[in-house]
């Protein structure tokens, strides 16, 4: 039997992140290793305060560790300078944010298009990708509302293509349902999960919805800072 061998795309090896000095010292991340690899969706579970957000902003180069190192394929994202990381988390980081994060005074469609005028691309193909976008997540017929005119789930389905348009290699997401109903969070991580997965994107959600974990390729539980693999 062939045995397939999963490269991660992603990956930190014992990455400590602390804040404040002294008596204020917070230890966020107390040596933390994970991976996600293409196509897979890595759920990082963890109550509040536990370090999850402080992992997502690592992963996604917007925070530098304390020491450990982080990977991106084969480039060591805590190697590089500011705006090599920059370019990096432009051109292949995808987030979805627990707000939305839409532009109020842009359509659907306009949202969902500006990592694509941030890369440069044409509008011809611009305008051809973000229609397959909203397509993917449902919203083909609403591409010209804005935000207001939307529900929150489709808000946040917007923000799932905004986040792919671009075809990054990995996306970052944190507590994507955390501002929906629950049957609208289910359905928001339903697409969310095939997108993942047809899109071949390294995905890492943070949740505490355990009906969003069942969804997830693999999880981790972290607690104060410290994980284990559920
Ligand atoms: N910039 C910062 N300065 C000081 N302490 C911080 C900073 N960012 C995070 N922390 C602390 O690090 C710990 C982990 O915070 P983090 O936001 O990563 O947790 P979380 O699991 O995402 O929590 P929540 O689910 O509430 O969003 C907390 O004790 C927090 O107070």
């Amino acid at each position: 039997m062939p045995t397939t061998v999963t490269t991660p795309v992603l990956r930190t090896e014992d990455v400590r992140r602390t804040f404040g000095r002294g008596a204020g010292e917070v230890h966020a991340l107390r040596g933390v290793s994970v991976e996600v690899a293409a196509g897979e969706l890595l759920v990082v579970r963890g109550p509040s305060g536990s370090g999850k957000t402080t992992l997502l902003n690592v992963l996604g180069g917007l925070d530098a560790p304390s020491s450990g190192r982080v990977w991106l394929d084969d480039r060591e994202l805590t190697a590089l300078d500011q705006d090599e990381v920059l370019a990096l988390r432009r051109d292949e980081v995808g987030y979805v944010f627990q707000s939305f994060g839409l532009l109020p005074v842009l359509s659907a469609a306009e949202n969902v298009e500006v990592p694509l005028r941030l890369r440069r691309v044409p509008p011809a193909e611009r305008a051809a990708r973000v229609a397959d976008a909203l397509d993917r997540v449902g919203l083909a017929d609403h591409a010209d509302q804005r935000p207001y005119e939307l529900s929150g789930g489709q808000q946040q389905r917007v923000g799932i293509a905004r986040a792919l348009v671009a075809a990054p290699r990995v996306l970052l997401a944190d507590e994507p349902t955390g501002q929906l109903d629950t049957a609208t969070g289910r359905r928001v991580m339903d697409v969310l999960a095939e997108l993942v997965h047809t899109a071949g994107v390294a995905a890492v959600v943070t949740t505490h919805d355990p009906e969003l974990v069942r969804r997830a390729d693999r999880v981790v539980d972290l607690h104060d800072g410290a994980t284990a693999e559920a």
